[in-house]
């Protein structure tokens, strides 16, 4: 479904930025539905920089980008907009996806107002969109009330669920996951590593699972990609 074919991606460095230093090269992946490829490596080898190319956030530098067959490296536009339902992402900082003078309703809604929910609809109803919510929230084991309240008056659990609740609105089919769970205590992390299994088989689900966490990586992933401090990439085994 999503695919790079030998990516290369290095950040321009030195006071007037005209030098590059290499961060990764000649890496190809390929995400497929209803599977998990999980990301381990060092820190500062380029996990996160790998997951920006792959949302077309920051371009590469070499290598291509492909979505169901279709090269995606210079999308623009519309077309672009497309891509960027079908690729959400989830970090570790979730309150860097909401507004803090929003309420979690204001800032839901506003994600389906811009992203839409995955149907060819265009317009946007206050009233359809409300009532999709209620099924997610619900999935999501998340009290209704919690939707009139600001971000810093929710758990980091809470919160974590809420922004997992604004990337599945458009119905994407591939989630980026980065750290999603290291900053939760270990109880919660298990509730939303169960959670986020089970909408993988219900929605088949690609997922890139990023993790310094050796052991949740292995119990979440089908395959383990190992990044070096050299920039490779390649496929291991996690004993
Ligand atoms: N915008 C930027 N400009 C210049 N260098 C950057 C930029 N973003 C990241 N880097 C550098 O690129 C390298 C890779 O960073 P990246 O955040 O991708 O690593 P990572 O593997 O995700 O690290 P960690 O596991 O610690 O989160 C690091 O050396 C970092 O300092």
């Amino acid at each position: 479904m999503l695919e790079a074919r030998a990516l290369s991606k290095g950040y321009a460095t030195g006071l007037w930025r005209s030098s590059v230093t290499p961060v990764f090269s000649d890496v190809s992946l390929h995400l497929v539905p209803g599977k998990t490829l999980g990301l381990v490596g060092p820190s500062g080898c380029g996990k996160s920089t790998l997951a920006r190319v792959l949302l077309r956030l920051i371009p590469p530098d070499q290598g291509s980008l492909w979505f169901d067959g279709r090269e995606i490296t210079h999308l623009s536009g519309k077309s672009l907009l497309f891509f960027r339902r079908r690729v959400q992402f989830l970090s570790q900082h979730p309150h860097t996806f909401f507004n803090p003078a929003y309420t979690m309703k204001h800032s839901l809604l506003e994600a389906l107002r811009l992203l839409g929910d995955g149907s060819p609809a265009a317009t946007f109803n206050q009233l359809t969109a409300e009532a999709s919510l209620a099924p997610l929230l619900e999935q999501m084991q998340l009290r209704p009330a919690l939707l009139s309240r600001y971000p810093h008056q929710l758990s980091g659990g809470e919160l974590q669920r809420l922004a997992l609740c604004r990337a599945l609105l458009p119905q994407p089919r591939v989630l980026i996951l980065d750290e999603a769970t290291s900053m939760l205590d270990v109880s919660v992390q298990s509730q939303i590593l169960h959670l986020l299994k089970d909408l993988q088989v219900q929605r088949q689900l690609a997922y890139l699972f990023i993790s310094h966490d050796h052991e949740v990586v292995r119990w979440m992933s089908d395959e383990v990609m190992s990044m070096s401090s050299t920039g490779s990439a390649s496929l291991v085994a996690l004993v």
